[in-house]
């Protein structure tokens, strides 16, 4: 990638409300390509929203944002981004396979052409990267939350993106499925990729980490380099408080671009 490409994500004094409440204040974020950035801050800080303003599913009300040079209302290139939102599963009411799963990943390669070939191929690759090619067959209902995690994550791999972005991939993800993603994370890296994460420590995945950029109540505290190890849970505010699935309710808000 050329020094002057464009930034994978820019995102400039971005304000967005929810629930008739200001949630992001004027958040600035810059992910350049190859560079690895986290996105830390206290339980509401506004992460998630963040990154769902930058995947198109959180409308800004004012700010701008481009991705890869691209204004936000032109970009159709949804092949060039992974996303693996925060705490959903991967098994939904309808049985689907491993393999099913993975393969929607490419949906935004080919809308809703029949899968081909390449495609069942670019599956079993995904598959074989986080581990899960021996249950590509099974229901992925039957498999344990971490291993819904690697599925996801291969579903963000399958069209080989060039920016990759997760929210709170190691929460509830057992330590072996952990040590798969942060070694994916760095192959992912070594390929090239930009990679937004956010994250609520640092943990196994701080010698990846290039930047990283602290939110408080909707704004930009910090971008610079991780604070450290210990540093995260002292950051003033921070209160994280894990699982929170009970926040699955707020995820019906209007979804545009990217779809999770
Ligand atoms: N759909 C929604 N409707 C109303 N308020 C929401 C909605 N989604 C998020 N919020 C609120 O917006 C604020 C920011 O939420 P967000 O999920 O972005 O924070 P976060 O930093 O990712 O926190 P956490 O670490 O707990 O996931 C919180 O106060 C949250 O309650």
């Amino acid at each position: 990638m050329s020094a002057d490409a464009p930034a994978a994500v820019c995102l400039c004094d971005a304000v967005a409300s929810l629930g008739g409440r200001p949630v992001l204040r004027g958040v600035d974020l810059v992910v350049r390509p190859g560079e690895v950035v986290a996105l830390l801050g206290a339980n509401g800080s506004g992460k998630s929203t963040t990154v769902r303003a930058v995947v198109g599913s959180v409308p800004l009300q004012r700010g701008g944002l481009e991705l890869f040079g691209t204004p936000y209302g032109r970009f159709r290139d949804w092949h060039r981004i992974g996303y693996v939102p925060q705490r959903t599963t991967a098994a939904s009411g309808v049985p689907a396979s491993v393999r099913e799963v993975v393969a929607t990943g490419r949906l935004s390669r080919h809308g809703l052409l029949p899968f081909r070939r390449r495609d069942r191929e670019a599956a079993d690759r995904a598959l074989a990267a986080v581990g899960m090619l021996d249950r590509a067959g099974d229901g992925v209902a039957d498999l344990s939350g971490g291993q819904q995690q690697r599925v996801l994550i291969a579903r963000a791999l399958v069209s080989e993106p060039d920016l990759l972005i997760m929210d709170e991939p190691m929460a509830g993800v057992d330590l072996a499925s952990q040590q798969v993603l942060a070694e994916t994370l760095h192959r992912e890296v070594e390929r090239g990729a930009a990679v937004l994460l956010v994250l609520h420590e640092l943990g196994p995945l701080e010698p990846l980490i290039d930047r990283a950029v602290v939110l408080r109540d909707g704004c930009v505290t910090h971008d610079g380099p991780p604070p450290p190890a210990t540093g995260q849970h002292a950051l003033p505010g921070h209160d994280h408080v894990h699982p929170h699935a009970a926040d699955d309710h707020r995820r019906s808000t209007t979804a545009t671009g990217l779809l999770p």
